[in-house]
């Protein structure tokens, strides 16, 4: 995995400190908040703590004061602003629009199959969660490719909820992070053949637990403006975007103090969301092992799986694919970040921009071979 100054998304501030001293007043404070907040939920021990010592590890890694590897030093010693320091990333993490010719050319006469991250990836970043609406060029872009590849959808929100956002019936889903997967009702006849079998909820003993601990966080959390308890079914998350930053150590310790009571739940976070999920080994990792498996790709050395997402929940995806050194991981990301994936996007736009290029090669690739 690279090591570079990496931040974690959603706190520039902290990227900012380390680069830009005329901003580092601002960014200082905000970074020691944000490590009071960390502190506050007590990840690194049990109840509920779950893997959440490697978040407090990232909060370490994006210090300022951290040590770079030499791999970071070399890229960013020249750097005296963000902008050079995501030069230097990019160079490790290229964009997937500028080198499609590099990634087209390692995916020939491989079957691609598509993994598409929601929130950040097709639809971008709003405060209300119930209105972070995909835009009708994405849904067709995201239709288009599916006539193309076998694609899914990989989401932290309930299936329900990510199904009605995107409309396409096509798709394989696999919401609550992977731990609810339905296949297509609709759409090209070998998919709706092969996703009959595709139902699993791994996480279903949890349901009542799940709804419980949301009953009782909605409850604890009433008294923070901004505050948002929201339902995935199998996992919940707390936002906490519009919530002022001096109330964030306050949810904090309302969401450590209520899910200690539940050691058989962890706690990991997200752009702005704390994330409390069932402590049991599923990810988006392996929802998309099990899709690949459920097409009936698994051992099939010729399948090319593509997985674009934002969010420190599809670096577990980012990893099966590169521990299997199949397909790409793409992050969609304007600022360097510690990721197993091996290309990059600026932002949803170029995520549309990508999708349609896709598409369009794999049109002309099809022609091409008609002619042949
Ligand atoms: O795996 P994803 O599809 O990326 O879902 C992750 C979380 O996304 C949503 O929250 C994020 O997007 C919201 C709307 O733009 C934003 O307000 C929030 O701050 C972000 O964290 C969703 O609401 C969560 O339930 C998902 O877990």
């Amino acid at each position: 995995m690279t090591k570079l100054n990496v931040v974690m998304q959603e706190e520039p501030a902290v990227a900012v400190a380390a680069a830009a001293p005329t901003r580092a007043g601002s960014a200082g404070a905000n970074h020691s908040r944000y490590k009071k907040f960390l502190s506050r939920l007590d990840l690194s021990s049990g109840g509920g703590g779950g893997k959440a010592g490697s978040w407090i590890e990232s909060m370490k890694v994006s210090s300022p004061t951290h040590v770079k590897s030499a791999a970071a030093r070399a890229v960013s010693s020249f750097a005296s602003h963000d902008e050079q320091d995501y030069d230097g990333w990019m160079k490790l993490h290229p964009s997937a629009l500028d080198d499609f010719e590099v990634l087209a050319a390692a995916s020939k006469g491989k079957q691609i199959v598509m993994f598409l991250d929601y929130d950040g990836t097709l639809s971008p970043i709003v405060d209300d969660p119930d209105r972070a609406f995909m835009s009708d060029e994405m849904r067709e872009a995201v239709r288009e490719v599916a006539r193309h590849f076998p694609t899914a959808i990989v989401s932290g929100r309930c299936t329900e909820k990510v199904t009605s956002f995107v409309e396409l019936s096509e798709l394989y889903y696999a919401g609550s992070h992977g731990m609810d997967i339905k296949g297509p009702n609709d759409g090209p006849q070998h998919l709706k053949a092969k996703a009959q079998n595709v139902l699993f909820q791994p996480a279903r003993d949890f349901l009542p637990m799940i709804d419980e601990v949301y009953k009782r966080l909605v409850e604890t959390t009433k008294c923070i403006p901004g505050s948002r308890v929201e339902n995935n079914k199998f996992c919940l998350s707390v936002h906490f975007r519009c919530v002022d930053e001096k109330k964030w150590c306050l949810l904090a310790e309302k969401v450590r103090s209520t899910i200690t009571d539940y050691p058989k739940l962890r706690l990991t976070h997200g752009r702005k969301v704390l994330e409390i999920r069932p402590s049991i080994k599923w990810d988006k990792g392996k929802a998309l092992e099990f899709l690949l498996e459920s097409l009936g790709y698994d051992g099939y050395n010729d399948v090319f799986p593509l997985y674009i997402g934002d969010d420190r929940t599809d670096e577990d995806a980012f990893k099966v694919l590169q521990d299997r050194g199949q397909g790409f991981g793409i992050l969609v990301s304007t600022i360097a970040k510690e990721t197993n994936a091996s290309f990059s996007l600026r932002e949803p736009a170029e995520v549309l921009k990508f999708l349609r290029r896709i598409v369009e090669w794999k049109q002309i690739s099809m022609e091409e071979e008609c002619r042949v």
